[in-house]
């Protein structure tokens, strides 16, 4: 499966799957657990939490553990992302993940925003990626 439209997503299972690892978020300083879930070309879905530090900075976004957990998984791209707070509201990737995401999906991945959903070209645009180099 190449990456297709928005509306060939599962978005629900997407946001449950998102919701379900949110869940196992390790966040005693912030207080605000984050799951994230995307999927993969070949039909995987794989998911992550944020999981902080008591040294603050050190925290890593449900996104790190997302890209960690496609590698672990045998790798692929990511098609389609979404990610939740604790209250299962939508959320806005971060700068960082925004960057590690387009290394692993490119501009066509799909990232579902409060504002609805978005191909990676306009969520990170003008963006640095392998490409470049
Ligand atoms: O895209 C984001 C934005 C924030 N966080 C986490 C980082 C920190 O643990 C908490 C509050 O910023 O939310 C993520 O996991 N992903
Ligand atoms: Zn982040």
């Amino acid at each position: 499966m190449t990456s297709g439209t928005a509306s060939q997503v599962d978005w629900e299972r997407l946001r449950a799957a998102a919701l379900e690892a949110m869940g196992h978020a390790y966040a005693p300083y912030s207080k605000f657990p984050v799951g994230a879930a995307a999927l993969v070309d070949d039909g995987r879905v794989v998911t992550g939490c944020n999981v902080e530090n008591a040294s603050y900075g050190l925290g890593l976004c449900a996104e790190c553990g997302l890209v960690s957990a496609l590698h672990a998984g045998g790798g692929g791209r990511l098609t389609a992302f979404t990610c939740v707070d604790g209250e299962g509201r939508l959320l806005m990737p971060c700068g960082r993940c925004r960057q590690l995401l387009y290394e692993h999906g490119g501009p066509e991945l799909l990232v579902e925003l409060p504002s609805g959903v978005k191909p990676m070209s306009e969520v990170l645009p003008d963006a640095f990626g392998p490409e470049r180099l």
